[in-house]
């Protein structure tokens, strides 16, 4: 786990969700049209936003067949921001100059990397000045079986990451996790006992599990832990081998959807308030209410 210090002071900002389209093969338009949207996203509000959210597996198909084929080596190490002019990634390298133009915070969804001959789901992170803070290696494996709808496998070609990551934002603490990463309240509860006031996870949801489960799941993480929650979808595209859910949303603390995208291309904006969370925490007071003589607290097994 990359653990921090005291958190930041928790301030109002704006979050913007683009809930990218045309995602094909041909990976250099996947990244030429991710740059123009984060361009889009920075212009197109009445507030520009101070963090903007790419979708899970942005420039490449989603697929475990394509993951290898698509991978790029970063060459992070964990510990300090990172000058991506020594990375080898031209992804990283395209969000990098993205987030230093428009003088932003980047979660730049996720793309296949390859370190140690293996092969992640990783999620990078970027500060205004362009540089690379932290990566988030998705923890667990999409592997389901759901006869007749849906069988997927990321282990074919994938490893899972090790560590629980999070950063620190001149407004907030941010934890991370990827799409399936959901389904484990042990990480979003892990993060928010570190003091994330916000999680955001990229994403790539299907039409099997999405209608049932994408809204809830983000609702119960916001609400079991008291947090700002979202998460950024690709566009759905009947096209494609996969057929993702879309519906980019943003949660706050009390579960209330704070903006929700629908199927298509879109950029969905959200306003971050933190008295809401104050508000919830203090009427509600379960983060102070925890029977840890009757449970053990998880966050404290790991630090
Ligand atoms: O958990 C699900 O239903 C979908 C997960 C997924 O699509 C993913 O991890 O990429």
């Amino acid at each position: 786990m990359s653990l921090l210090s005291k958190a930041p002071s928790f301030r109002s900002f704006t979050l913007a969700l683009i809930q990218l389209g045309g995602i094909g093969p041909d990976k250099p338009k996947n990244l030429q049209h991710a740059r123009e949207m984060i361009r889009q996203a920075v212009t197109g509000h009445t507030k520009k936003p101070d963090l903007i959210v790419l979708p899970e597996c942005f420039n490449s198909p989603y697929g475990h067949v394509h993951f290898p084929v698509y991978a790029e080596n970063i060459g992070y190490t964990h510990g300090k921001p990172y000058d991506v002019s020594q990375s080898q990634s031209e992804s990283v390298k395209m969000l990098s100059e993205a987030a230093k133009e428009a003088d932003i915070w980047l979660i730049g969804g996720s793309i296949p990397e390859l370190a140690d001959g293996k092969v992640y789901n990783t999620c990078t992170v970027y500060n205004p000045k362009g540089e690379l803070v932290t990566i988030h290696r998705k923890v667990h494996l999409f592997d389901i079986d759901i006869p007749g709808k849906i069988t997927f496998k990321e282990s074919e070609t994938l490893t899972g990451g090790t560590s629980i990551n999070m950063f620190d934002t001149d407004f907030a603490r941010i934890g991370l996790g990827i799409c399936y990463d959901v389904r484990f309240p042990e990480l979003t509860m892990i993060a928010a006992r570190q003091g994330c006031q916000v999680l955001i996870y990229p994403g790539a949801f299907n039409t099997t599990t999405g209608p049932l489960h994408w809204e809830l799941l983000q609702r119960s993480r916001a609400v079991d832990n008291q947090v700002f929650f979202s998460m950024c979808s690709p566009a759905r595209d009947l096209t494609a081998g996969y057929h993702a859910w879309g519906h980019s949303m943003a949660v706050d603390p009390m579960g209330k959807i704070l903006g929700e995208a629908a199927e298509g291309e879109e950029i969905v904006y959200a306003d971050v308030d933190p008295t809401v969370l104050e508000n919830a925490r203090s009427g509600i007071p379960v983060t102070v209410q925890r029977r840890f003589d009757v449970y053990p607290d998880v966050s404290k097994l790991l630090s």
